[in-house]
């Protein structure tokens, strides 16, 4: 069985792929974009080639060569870099799982095929063994979307025995919004040493009560800090002052969700918080406006998440 050097845990950055004006990856910044999230976001950990990362957007060469870049460059500054390795073709993601072993990630990543579809939980299981036995020493995360994948088995259906199946099986990414179920994956698996790791950043609070013990996601690139806050005061059991950062954190998503949020928005938002290009996104997406680079900015600078230009930008909504 795997064992990883330590259990993932606290923030996860959903990594963004930067890219240059003519849609090629840009290599380049990746070694900024791994001190920017130590220094200034403090995080240590990334999920690499995933929905933020455009993962199922990028060839299998270009997912290789993003892997083993976050894997370099995040050498002895990163806790942990798991690749996100799910592809509609098995041979496909076994072939991305045995690369990151290679290269020396600290595990993999797998969501549930979306095209042709697994039809219920043991064919969805039999597909994610077979991947993982392409990387029989990392550990194992399933990666649960149904709005994006389509797929509803439910997580606590297919974790339920999991273990019998895929032995490197480490954890779930449960980017969903049925805590019910979430809750349930927690409950039923008190015994064991699974990571936990949420996947709606807007929620995140309610998921450290359902027993969360980590979180994966977008905003972590850039309100990486905010969220560090509110999971120490979670910590302290100051619950007032952690869902006050909540409340915070979610004026912000509440409001480029009204504009139109996906990940063409996070690499504007990013590029203009960290100061790091990271480019347009790669078609069928489209980059974002100008008019929503400008609100987000103001938003921004107004919950004091930006620094302020001058003391007119400033408002009674800032949070502390
Ligand atoms: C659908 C989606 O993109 N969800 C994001 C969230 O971080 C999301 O952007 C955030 O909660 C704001 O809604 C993550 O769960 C995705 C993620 O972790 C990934 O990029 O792999």
């Amino acid at each position: 069985m795997a064992s990883p050097k330590k259990k993932l845990q606290g923030l996860v950055a959903a990594t963004i792929t930067p890219m240059t004006e003519n849609g090629e990856i840009n290599f380049s910044v990746i070694g900024q974009y791994v001190d920017y999230l130590v220094k200034e976001q403090g995080v240590k950990n990334v999920f690499v080639n995933g929905t933020t990362g455009e993962g199922l957007s990028l060839s299998i060469s270009e997912r290789r060569r993003v892997a083993e870049e976050w894997v370099t460059k995040g050498r002895n500054k990163l806790d942990q870099v798991v690749i996100h390795v799910g592809a509609l073709s098995l041979k496909e993601s076994q072939e991305l799982a045995q690369h990151a072993a290679e290269i020396g990630a600290d595990g993999i990543a797998v969501i549930a095929p979306f095209f042709l579809k697994p039809w219920n939980k043991d064919v969805l299981i039999n597909f994610l063994k077979e991947v993982a036995a392409a990387a029989p020493a990392l550990p194992f995360y399933y990666y649960h979307i149904p709005a994006l994948t389509g797929i509803k088995i439910r997580a606590e259906e297919l974790l339920d025995g999991i273990q019998d199946k895929i032995p490197t099986f480490q954890g779930l990414k449960f980017s969903d919004t049925d805590l019910l179920d979430f809750g349930q994956c927690v409950d039923q698996n008190r015994q064991r040493q699974f990571a936990f790791l949420f996947g709606v950043d807007e929620q995140l609070l309610s998921a450290l009560v359902m027993g969360a013990t980590g979180a994966v996601g977008s905003t972590y690139n850039y309100l990486g800090k905010k969220t560090n806050q509110m999971l120490e005061a979670f910590e302290q059991k100051d619950f007032s002052v952690a869902l006050n950062y909540q409340f915070c954190i979610q004026r912000f998503i509440n409001f480029v969700v009204k504009l139109g949020f996906g990940v063409s928005q996070t690499k504007a938002i990013m590029t203009l918080v960290s100061g790091i290009p990271m480019g347009p996104p790669r078609l069928p997406l489209q980059k974002a406006s100008r008019e929503f680079t400008d609100n987000a900015e103001a938003k921004l600078k107004s919950l004091n998440f930006l620094s302020f230009t001058s003391l007119k930008d400033r408002n009674l909504e800032a949070c502390s």
